[in-house]
């Protein structure tokens, strides 16, 4: 559906994205990660031919080009501040872009903006003005949708119901590039990740894989004494360390360990394995690269 190929974003003549290339199917939501400055800003916006670039842009087969955008008319976007005039009313608003009287209304009631859509926009919060932008972006069923940091400024329940509507959307086939700082919040609904540092596309991968990376290290617990195991562990030479209480096994396999504690009569009450969280996941990937750089 959505095709990018070898693009090279220009802010003058300052390169802001170097040779980025990765295609978006209907249904999937990508992640779009990266420390500030990175650039994911900079890709939302020239996928929307909104800066000069060289390579190419094809959504649905259509060419995207700082000068044409017919291929943006099943594309949605909030990037950076929502573009709202103050003096409509939100549904005033809305309407401007609408082309289906009842997908508005229901786009209304399903973002729980009835009871203040009628009034100035101006009168509205950061949050509300926010999810505002996020229901423009939302607008006439769109087959992507680009949203940059849509969880800003939201409150818990709008955060919670703005996840929902999004998995919603894309069950019925709209795909997602969803850029934000808040990763917990990302890796709910994401399908994939994209990696952005320093200008560069460093990983483009489906969430199963990102996250399956072996498990190296387990968190043991038995009903013997902490101190007897160690002895054990180490007169075996299996690699531990002691952390926060609890014995930590360094290791792959963890059947050694069983067989050994099986041979002592020692009863294991926990073999758990240690996983990366998404967080360090993310920081050990930025962290390779600027040390392979
Ligand atoms: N209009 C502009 N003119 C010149 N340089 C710009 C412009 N907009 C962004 N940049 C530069 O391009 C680079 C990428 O910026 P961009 O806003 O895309 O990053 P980002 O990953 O979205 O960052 P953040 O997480 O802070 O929002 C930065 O070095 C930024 O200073």
């Amino acid at each position: 559906m959505l095709n990018v190929k070898n693009i090279n974003t220009y802010y003058g003549r300052k390169l802001a994205i170097k040779n980025a290339s990765f295609t978006i199917s209907p249904g999937e939501i990508v992640g779009l990660i990266g420390p500030n400055g990175a650039g994911k800003t900079t890709i939302m916006k020239t996928l929307l031919g909104l800066t000069k670039f060289t390579g190419s842009i094809t959504f649905d087969g259509q060419q995207i080009t700082a000068s044409n955008h017919k291929a943006l008319v099943n594309v949605g976007a909030l990037i950076e501040n929502p573009a709202i005039y103050p003096f409509l009313s939100g549904k005033e608003n809305l309407a401007l872009y609408s082309r289906d009287k009842d997908d508005l209304n229901r786009l209304i009631k399903r973002l729980g903006m009835t009871a203040y859509i009628d009034l100035p926009a101006k009168s509205y919060s950061i949050g509300i003005k926010q999810k505002l932008g996020i229901a423009l972006a939302l607008l006439n069923n769109p087959k992507l949708v680009i949203l940059d940091e849509p969880m800003n400024g939201l409150d818990v329940e709008a955060t919670i119901s703005i996840r929902k509507i999004i998995y919603e959307y894309a069950t019925k086939g709209t795909a997602f590039l969803i850029s934000s700082h808040v990763l917990s919040e990302l890796q709910r609904v994401m399908t994939s990740v994209i990696i952005l540092n320093h200008r560069e596309i460093v990983m483009d991968v489906p969430i199963d894989k990102f996250q399956n990376t072996k498990v190296s290290h387990y968190r043991l617990k038995t009903t013997a004494d902490d101190k007897q195991v160690q002895d054990l562990l180490h007169a075996n030479n299996l690699p531990f360390e002691y952390r926060d209480k609890s014995l930590i096994i360094r290791t792959q396999d963890t059947a050694p360990i069983q067989q050994l504690l099986y041979q002592h009569q020692i009863l294991l009450t926990e073999l758990s394995p240690i996983r990366k969280t998404f967080e360090q996941a993310i920081v050990n990937v930025l962290e390779k690269k600027r040390g392979a750089e």
